[in-house]
This record gives structure tokens, sequence and C-alpha cells, in this order.
């Protein structure tokens, strides 16, 4: 769909939550957000859903079993498409077909300058597809268009051109070795690859994936969330376009039980690649241990520290920690949930942070200008409501926000806690919502301590002027990025991934090949000495 067409639908008037209202609570002033009757009449999506079915094989096909799901609009609830629903049935179709395309081929027998071609060409029908693609991502999860059109598609863009530029990069090695031998290795693409990815970028943690496995030779079976399974089943299709061979990548839709299961347990696939929470996690690698004890890579959740030191700049400050907490409506897996503030700037952060969540624009994702959109689900709307409660009543000074916005649909108010303790559910759980939590500190060595007291380990933020308080913090802090003076950086080759319960493995950058290829070593006897 043209953009000019996209955006003179989305600069339509609506106007956006204001956030001036003010009412005495418990004694306390609080901030309130005004009635949201701008959600109650939800802006119509500029495109339309044409693919809704399983992609088996290079055609998109009916479930065998015939059943449909819901795929919901999280601004009102209802029904956005009905979708083909796969089972332990289709996930047997989808692994037959991606079996045969790297057993028999052409996939991983073509030259990968010729695979890196189709991969190029797929990049360039994305690019030009990228409001309708975008519009697409943010009916089906909420996030605002302005975020999936500027930033996150172009990413995906960004991710396939960096790997498709990988893959005829990728080789071995030849070593010397005692004896008469002549010794290299073959770096092969594993096989069948399974990828389960979560709602909250559907289509970007789709890139993360797909790029990587297809440049080193694999085929692959992608299962999607089942509260976001459009964009993936719009771009495969563009994929076929590109040239890609049928049986390549497969897309079964459905959920994770079922769909999930039987992919994580097929004795056909040769890897799993999962990003979701640290509990589904733990079943992924248990059902790979109970079938082939296929390889598994995973990105899990996360509790990470942003630390605001003595000397920063505090409007800058208040600024980063917001955005690295209130992104995407608080659903990124590398939240800055728990704000540590150095005491003596603590006081002024904390007017600042409560100034800014309250400027925070929350609104129909198809309005220009909106920052926050509502949450994905009534599952997670619920979670994040108790989790609210739990703060107020673990006795957290609540100071903005604290409630549902409209009386559609999942929109919530950006709130803010001060006063948050460690112990607190807040502090220690992954809301996965638009709640900042914020802790005081005294000194460096006692921040350190309390950031890494987490079975988390996924990312770090740490915002100060001072060389070295950076260079301490950036080798004390147990993450698997540390993001200094800045945050969310997701550069296409830059590695990301978890310590501890986060997950293992690294997706981006050169690190996530070695995730989808394995080593042959080739040990060839030589006339001893072999120069004569
Ligand atoms: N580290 C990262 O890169 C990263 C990125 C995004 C999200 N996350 C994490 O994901 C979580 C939010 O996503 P979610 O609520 O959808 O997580 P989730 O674990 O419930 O679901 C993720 C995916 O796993 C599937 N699944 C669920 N149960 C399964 C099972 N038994 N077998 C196989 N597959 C199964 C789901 O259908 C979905 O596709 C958060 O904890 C967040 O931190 C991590």
């Amino acid at each position: 769909m043209a953009a000019r067409r996209i955006s003179s639908l989305l600069s339509r008037s609506l106007p956006l939550i204001s956030s001036d209202g003010k009412k005495s609570y418990f004694g306390r002033r609080i901030y309130r957000y005004s009635t949201a009757a701008a959600l109650e009449d939800p802006i119509k999506p500029p495109v339309t859903v044409e693919y809704d079915k399983l992609l088996i094989n290079g055609r998109f096909v009916d479930a065998a079993s015939g059943k449909t799901f819901k795929t919901l609009d999280p601004r009102t609830g209802e029904v956005i498409a009905h979708v083909a629903e796969g089972d332990a049935e289709d996930i047997n179709r989808a692994v037959a077909a991606a079996r045969e395309a790297f057993d028999v081929g052409p996939w991983p027998k073509m030259t990968a300058y010729e695979r890196s071609k189709i991969m190029f060409r797929f990049a360039d029908l994305v690019e030009k597809h990228n409001d309708e693609i975008a519009a697409l991502e943010s009916w089906d999860n909420g996030k605002p268009y302005e975020q999936s059109a500027n930033i996150e598609i172009p990413k995906v863009v960004r991710i396939f051109r960096y790997y498709a530029g990988w893959a005829d990069k990728i080789h071995g090695l030849t070593i010397p070795a005692d004896g008469p031998h002549h010794v290299q290795t073959l770096h092969e693409p594993i096989g069948v690859a399974g990828q389960i990815v979560p709602w909250n970028f559907p289509l970007l943690l789709f890139a993360w994936k797909v790029g990587p496995a297809l440049a080193c030779g694999n085929t692959i079976v992608l299962k999607t969330a089942e509260q976001t399974p459009l964009s993936a089943l719009l771009v495969s299709k563009l994929f076929h376009e590109a040239g890609l061979p049928p049986g390549v990548l497969n897309v079964v839709s459905g959920f994770g039980p079922t769909v999930g299961a039987a992919l994580c347990s097929h004795m056909n696939v040769d890897k799993v690649a999962f990003t979701g929470s640290t509990e589904t996690g733990k079943v992924i690698v248990e059902l790979a241990a109970k079938s082939n004890l296929k390889p598994v890579t995973l990105e899990l959740g996360g509790k990470s520290p942003f630390i605001v030191c003595e000397d920063a700049d505090v409007d800058k400050a208040v600024e980063l920690a917001h955005s690295a907490l209130f992104f995407n409506q608080g659903q990124c897996c590398c939240a800055g949930s728990r704000t540590y503030v150095h005491e003596k700037v603590y006081d002024e952060f904390v007017e600042k942070a409560k100034a800014r969540a309250m400027k925070r624009t929350v609104g129909d994702p198809f309005k220009s200008g909106t920052e926050q959109g509502p949450q994905i689900d009534a599952v997670q709307f619920k979670k994040i409501l108790r989790y609210i409660r739990s703060g107020t009543e673990s006795g957290a000074n609540l100071e903005a926000g604290g409630d549902k916005l409209g009386t559609k649909g999942y929109y919530i108010q950006p709130t803010v806690f001060s006063n948050v303790k460690d112990d607190m559910l807040i502090a220690k759980e992954e809301i996965f919502g638009p709640v900042q939590s914020i802790l005081k500190f005294k000194d460096l060595d006692e921040v350190i301590r309390r950031a890494n007291n987490t079975q988390y380990g996924l990312a770090a933020g740490v915002f100060t002027q001072n060389l070295d308080t950076a260079n301490t913090l950036m080798r004390a802090l147990r993450a698997g990025t540390v993001w200094i003076n800045c945050y969310d950086v997701f550069d296409a080759a830059i590695p990301f991934g978890g310590y501890k319960m986060s997950g293992n493995g690294r997706e981006k950058g050169e690190y996530g090949l070695k995730n989808y290829l394995q080593v042959k070593a080739i040990v060839t006897t030589l006339k001893n000495p072999a120069w004569l």
C-alpha cells in the first residue's frame, strides 16, 4: 500500500490522552489520567489481512484438523482474523517439507552467493512493503504504527541484509596438527531448525532467527506467537516471491503446548531456537532433551538494572530511563525495570521521572504522535494491574498512573513507583508492562551487589560521565549487554543474549551464526614428510 495513503489515514484528527488531571488519594496528591474517550473510537487500520493459513512447502494450506483460532485487536479485544490453527500433524507436514528441502536440496546445496541474492531480494521487498507490513504488525500487536514503520520494519530489512552479506563469508580453518595430517574444518548448517517467537516483537525476532539460519544454509519450521500470527505470514509470502524455494521456510501458527511442544519434541528437527519466558524456556529444554537431544538456544526474560550515578545529567538520565522502561508498552525482555538512582540526585530524578511519565502520549497506535498503545492481551493486562496493586500494597510510593485507561481494550496508564525496595515483587519479577520502579542507592559496591542479585542477566544500563565508574560497572555487571549512556541499541552486528536464567547463546552479529552451524573436522593423511 502506498505510503502516502497510510500517512493520510493516520493524520485523521483524534485527541490523544491528556495527562493533567489531579486527585487527592489517601491524603497524598497523585496524578490521574483523564478519561480515555479517544480510545473508544479506534482508527481503521490501513491494511487488510490476506494471509491467514499455514505456510507449508511454499503453499498456504488449511490446518490438517480444519481448526482456526482468533487473533484479536489489543485496542478493543475484537477479532481481526481467524487463523489456521496448527497442531502436531501440521508440524509433521512442515518438518517433512523442511527435511526434504535440506536433505535433497536445493537450499544447502545452492552456492552461498545464490542464497544471499535471495535474501537481499527479500530485504528489498520488505522495504518496498514497509508501511503495509508495519500496519499489520501494529494492528495485531498494538504497538505504535510509527514505531513499527520507522524503527522495527527497517531493522528487519537491516538484519536480512546483514546476514545476506554473511552467507558467502562463512568458512572454516586449516589447522596445524602433530603428525603427517592435513586438518581442516568445514562450518556446515545444522539441518532443520525449529524456531519459536513471542508476541512483543513478532517480526524483529523473526528476523533475528530466520536471517542467520538461512544464511548458514539451514531450513526452518517457525512457530509464531498465538497473539501475533499475521505479519510473519505476509513476509514469508514475500520471501517466496523473492525466490525462496518451497520447504525452506515453513510457518505454522498455533499454541505453545500443541504446535510449540510438537516442534521441540520432533525427532527430525535438528535444533531449536526459542524466545519467550524463562518458565517456557525450561519446558523447551526438557522436550528437546527427552526427544533427540537437539541443541537449544534461548532468549528469555529479564529484570534489567538501569543505574543513574551521582554525576549524571539528570534530565538526560530521566529521558533515557523513561524510554528504557516504557518503550513498546514496557513489553521488552531487556526493559530497564529497576531504575537505581544515587541518593544525591534521587529526589530530583523522581520528580522529573514522574513528570515525564505524565507527559507520555497514550493513544490509538494508528494516531500520529502516539508513544504508547495498548498491552497485548487480557492476560498481560490483568497481570500488570496485579503487579501495580502489589507495589502499592507493599509500601512503594505511587507517583503516577496506577490504573487502566478507557473501557475498551488493554490500555494502562504509564505508572511510576518510587521508594521501591529490592525485596518487593515489583523489583524482583518481570512485569512486562509500563511500570517504572525507582530505587535509591548510596555507593557503587552496593549498587553492583544489588543489581546482580537477580536470577536474570539480560541487560543493564549505566548513566555516568565518570570513565572510572563506567569501566567498573561494565565489568562488574553480570549481563549479556551493558549500555553506557545509551539504551536499547539494537544494531544488526551487536550480539544480544542473556547471562544466568535470561538464556544461552547470542543472537545477531557474527555470534548469531554459531547457533546454526556445526563444525566438521576433516583429517587427511599426508606423505611423511609432506613436502617430499
Ligand atoms: N530475551 C529475549 O530476547 C526476549 C525477547 C522477547 C521476549 N522475551 C521474553 O518472552 C516473554 C514474553 O513472551 P510470552 O509471554 O509470549 O512468553 P511465552 O514463553 O509464554 O511464549 C513464547 C512462545 O513460546 C510458545 N510456547 C508457550 N508454551 C510452549 C510450550 N510448552 N512448548 C513450546 N512452545 C511454547 C508460545 O506459543 C510463544 O510462541 C517475557 O518473559 C520476555 O522477557 C525475551
